[in-house]
């Protein structure tokens, strides 16, 4: 599958700031891909110096194979954007505010009209097809700002933190019209710090530090890249300290913290380790109040690779 994009060497300082370093990345025709980074990784300066709205320091960005620069307007007419910011008219209702967007690329008012009623569909806005921004919640104001951003059906289409402070009802049209863009064809570019979001939207995920590529993979494959394969939590009765020495003893045990009576056992490698686990507490007749088990998410990933939490 060819690239969309392709990224060499960029760096972009603000002063001092470092924001984006040696970065490099590659987008792939028909797939969506997930920036995933703490604030202030980098995300949006990535974004916007793709689209050249910036300008940067070293490095080349080409996209549909040519090279991108401001005045590059017919690679533009093939981009739609959702930044994180609203940018709507607020004279204007909903329909007239798609139809203006929409109506820098699409001149046949006929095309429009059909554009405009699916955009309005997508982002499940029927019912406030007259309403003003002002009488729209958040989160409808942010699905209006995604409807004015993909209505011309661009192929390639950035959505920079769409569902920032959005309510879940918002948040899961959001993603299921992203999902839509994508099986029409749209290859999609989503920056975030959900590291759910991504997990449940994105083909491949690139996972940003300091303006860096520190990791890039599918979930599966960025969730091998670390030792961490499994992790249990239990809640003791009372204290055990003959499972902790018994825990201590096993090889596949990376940490064991403890929180009054609970215990947060990290395990290495792909195997289960629940099942081992019970029969341990049966055998040493053990009681506990709960056990389960969890696999590592994307942030045990960005923990074990920077040292940090992805969120704050
Ligand atoms: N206009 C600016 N002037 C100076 N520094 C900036 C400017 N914009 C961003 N930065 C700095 O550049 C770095 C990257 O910021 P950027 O906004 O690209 O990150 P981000 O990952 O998008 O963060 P967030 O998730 O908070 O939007 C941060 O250290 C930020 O403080």
């Amino acid at each position: 599958m060819k690239n969309v994009i392709e990224i060499n060497h960029l760096t972009k300082c603000y002063g001092d700031v470092k924001a984006l370093d040696d970065f490099h990345l590659e987008v792939k025709e028909g797939e969506i891909l997930g920036l995933l980074g703490p604030n202030g990784s980098g995300k949006s300066t990535c974004i916007h110096t793709i689209l050249s709205l910036l300008s940067f320091d070293e490095g080349d960005i080409r996209i549909f194979n040519q090279e991108m620069s401001p005045s590059a307007y017919s690679i533009k007419a093939k981009i739609g954007v959702v930044f994180q910011d609203v940018a709507v008219f607020d004279e204007l209702n909903v329909v007239e505010n798609i139809d203006y967007f929409c109506g820098l690329y699409i001149k046949d008012k006929k095309i429009r009209q059909q554009y405009i009623k699916e955009a309005i569909e997508l982002v499940g806005l029927e019912e406030f097809k007259k309403f003003k921004p002002k009488q729209l919640s958040g989160g409808l104001l942010r699905r209006l700002n995604i409807a004015c951003g993909i209505a011309h059906k661009p192929s390639l289409i950035f959505l920079d933190e769409p569902t920032v402070a959005v309510d879940p009802q918002s948040r899961n049209h959001i993603l299921e019209g992203i999902k839509k863009l994508n099986e029409q064809g749209a290859t999609i570019v989503y920056t975030t710090h959900y590291m759910e979001e991504v997990e449940q939207l994105c083909h491949e995920i690139v996972i940003m530090d300091k303006g860096r590529v520190i990791a890039r993979g599918t979930n599966d494959e960025l969730k091998n890249k670390i030792s961490l394969g499994e992790k249990i939590t239990i809640v003791l009765n009372q204290k055990e300290e003959e499972l902790i020495s018994l825990l201590k003893a096993d090889q596949q045990v990376i940490s064991i913290q403890k929180e009054n009576l609970t215990l947060h056992i990290a395990y290495q490698g792909k195997g289960n380790h629940l099942a081992d686990l019970i029969d341990v507490l049966r055998e040493s007749n053990i009681q506990y109040q709960t056990l389960f088990s969890e696999r590592p998410t994307l942030n045990d990933v960005f923990l074990e690779l920077t040292g940090k939490q992805l969120r704050d």
